[in-house]
């Protein structure tokens, strides 16, 4: 049996290229001035291998000019142009990529930097167009021609007149109508805008006649308007610009450029990778937390170019989420795009790159963590929280690639510290990291918890933040040593002391159940404390959640009522202890004020509401009184 050729509707298929490959309208610039680039880049290579060609750079530009009056957009170029067959098959043809044909015929190896591929940029200008004229001269020919289109009636081709090798599209622009606007595109503004956009890293330039206003001869201030033509694009990327050639400050001008944050990066790193994966990126770590950081309109992502065009202004997929505060591009010829060069196809390339990047992150910070304390320290101060996030995200799946990225406070040096550096000054009959948790340095420092740890000598993390806690009951562990709160229910100390504890308890026992029953459901159990030592009382916890973390928890809207299991500890040292047994012996309803108000005052003490305040001071004068 016969097989038949499918035959494309042109029409149908134009139509749908009109109305939904592109999101954006304004897409149609970036198409054609790639196409521009493509010409004039085969114009290179043919020069390569054609001696009757001489490629000097001066003569290879863009234009584009806007005429107002006619609602005319021309963008031309002085590349290779088209020959009348190459016409009909090229814009003919939707889907027929002649630049594709040409970089396989040619076999360039290096051609990675012509950008069309699939054969449909060119109709994205129908989008905006009545209709579509394209006059061209190939470079192998002395016979111009004009293709001329409205998009539903198909195309026309005739000789015509042109004086120089290349190519002219004239756009005649649609009348705006009620919900579309269509005048957009004859401002120089807004065309400047667009072009430094997505094709600001054209290699070649792009000239427009910009309005300028410049002195009037012999007048002061006094200024008329004239017409000059200017090159609106970079041209030459940065990221492509050799590394030592560039100073921090070009860095720098680039990060402002690009709008990637008002403040100065602290530090960035520039990439050209030639692995798996080629690709090439600037990534800046900020100084300061975008003021939208921590709310859910902050979008993470880095701009995402394909041969210096860029394809998305924020790829989310390069970054992980505790990552997400990090700044900059990549450029990667290895993309598999999708059809409107918006997105990609698949994304095997970009995970591969994200993996890079990640790990290429890591490491700087890693790096500043050891060599560059003060910057790493102010870059902690507005992102550290998001690490402690990254930490506890994903059930811990992180840790391992934060938990040298965390600083914490510390007892004995007085500032913030790493988990490594704490773990270095440990004695050899400590067990555990220490830390205790408050509102502030000042509230932990004061903390009656935290004196037995203190007095041993062994230094103590001070947590401050919410998340702080949650992130250390994720990590549990670092090099084999676990963390312990000083408010836990066990020390970890050594055993005379528990022992201690133990007769303690056992001496008390008649006490601390009455307390104990006076209390009721407050607490979880009342005991002789091992770990105050001028204090008379503290809370502390038993179970998974700690005081700071209820306290947490209470905070949030959904809160679920979840409760620590406090235990309130009795310094059997204190001389509020003779007066407990005292009360004991004669007078139960002075142990029974006294338990109140030693309860609230631990509360107090934790940061934690007193349930009944009218009761506690009612209480409070009945001691005085
Ligand atoms: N300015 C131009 N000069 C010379 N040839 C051009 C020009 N514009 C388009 N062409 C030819 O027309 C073909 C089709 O262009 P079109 O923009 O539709 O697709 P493409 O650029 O090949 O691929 P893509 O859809 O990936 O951009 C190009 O491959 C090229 O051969």
């Amino acid at each position: 049996m016969a097989v038949k050729e499918f035959q494309a509707e042109s029409k149908r298929l134009l139509d749908m290229m009109v109305n939904s490959i592109y999101s954006q309208k304004e897409i149609f610039l970036r198409e054609l001035i790639s196409n521009a680039s493509d010409a004039i880049d085969k114009m290179y290579y043919k020069s390569l291998t054609d001696d009757s060609i001489s490629f000097d750079r001066d003569n290879f530009y863009i234009k584009i000019t806007a005429d107002q009056n006619n609602r005319l957009l021309k963008i031309e170029d002085t590349g290779i142009g088209m020959s009348e067959e190459e016409l009909e098959s090229n814009l003919g043809t939707i889907a027929k990529s002649g630049s594709l044909a040409f970089k396989k015929e040619t076999e360039i190896k290096d051609g990675h930097d012509i950008i069309g591929q699939f054969g449909v940029g060119f109709y994205s200008a129908f989008m905006v167009a009545d209709t579509v004229t394209v006059l061209t001269k190939s470079a192998d020919s002395k016979e111009a021609f004009k293709w001329n289109s409205n998009g539903a009636d198909g195309y026309t081709i005739e000789p015509a007149d042109k004086k120089h090798t290349g190519t002219e599209v004239i756009i005649k622009l649609r009348e705006n109508t009620e919900d579309e606007n269509f005048d957009e595109f004859l401002d120089e503004h807004r065309i400047k805008t667009i072009i430094k956009k997505y094709s600001d890293f054209i290699r070649y330039p792009i000239k427009m006649d910009i309005t300028v206003p410049k002195p009037k001869e012999s007048t002061e201030n006094e200024f008329e308007e004239i017409v000059e033509e200017q090159t609106v694009n970079s041209m030459v990327p940065i990221w492509r610009k050799n590394k030592s050639e560039l100073k921090t400050e070009d860095y720098e001008a680039f990060y402002a450029e690009k709008h990637y944050g008002f403040d100065k990066p602290l530090k960035h790193l520039h990439l050209s990778v030639d692995g798996a994966v080629r690709y090439q990126a600037i990534l800046f770590i900020p100084e300061q937390t975008p003021f939208d950081y921590y709310t859910k309109e902050f979008e993470k992502g880095l701009e995402l170019y394909s041969n210096s065009v860029l394809i998305m202004e924020k790829s989310p997929d390069l970054l992980p989420d505790y990552f997400s505060f990090v700044k900059g591009m990549v450029d990667s010829e290895d993309l598999s795009l999708n059809i409107s060069r918006e997105m990609l196809q698949h994304d095997r390339q970009l995970q591969l790159i994200a993996k890079n990047i990640k790990n290429k992150i890591k490491n700087l910070l890693l790096s500043m963590v050891k060599d560059d304390r003060e910057n790493y320290e102010t870059f902690y101060r507005s992102f550290g929280r998001q690490l402690k996030f990254g930490v506890q995200m994903d059930f811990g799946a992180h840790k391992d690639d934060l938990k040298d990225l965390l600083l914490f406070y510390s007892s004995k040096e007085k500032k913030l510290v790493t988990l490594s550096e704490y773990i270095s000054r440990m004695s050899e009959n400590q067990n555990y990291i220490y830390y205790a948790t408050g509102d502030s340095y000042d509230r932990i420092e004061k903390l009656p918890q935290t004196e037995m740890v203190l007095d041993k000598g062994y230094e103590i993390l001070y947590l401050n933040e919410d998340i702080d806690e949650f992130a250390i009951k994720t990590l549990r562990e670092y090099e084999g040593k676990e963390f312990k709160s000083v408010a836990s229910g066990d020390l970890g100390f050594e055993e005379e002391e528990e022992k201690k504890s133990e007769k303690e308890e056992e001496n008390n026992k008649e006490l601390f159940e009455k307390m104990k029953d006076i209390l009721g459901t407050r607490v979880k159990d009342v005991r002789a404390s091992t770990r105050l030592k001028t204090h008379p009382v503290c809370l502390t916890a038993e179970g998974e959640v700690s005081i700071e973390m209820e306290k947490v928890l209470q905070s949030m809207p959904d809160n679920q009522n979840i409760q620590a299991e406090k235990v309130l500890e009795i310094n059997t040292d204190h001389e509020i202890y003779n007066s407990l047994t005292n009360a004991l012996a004669s007078d139960e309803e002075k142990l029974k004020l006294y338990t109140n108000l030693l309860f609230n005052q631990a509360c107090l003490i934790e940061g934690l509401p007193v349930e009944d305040p009218v009761a506690f001071t009612n209480d409070m004068c009945k001691v005085m009184v």
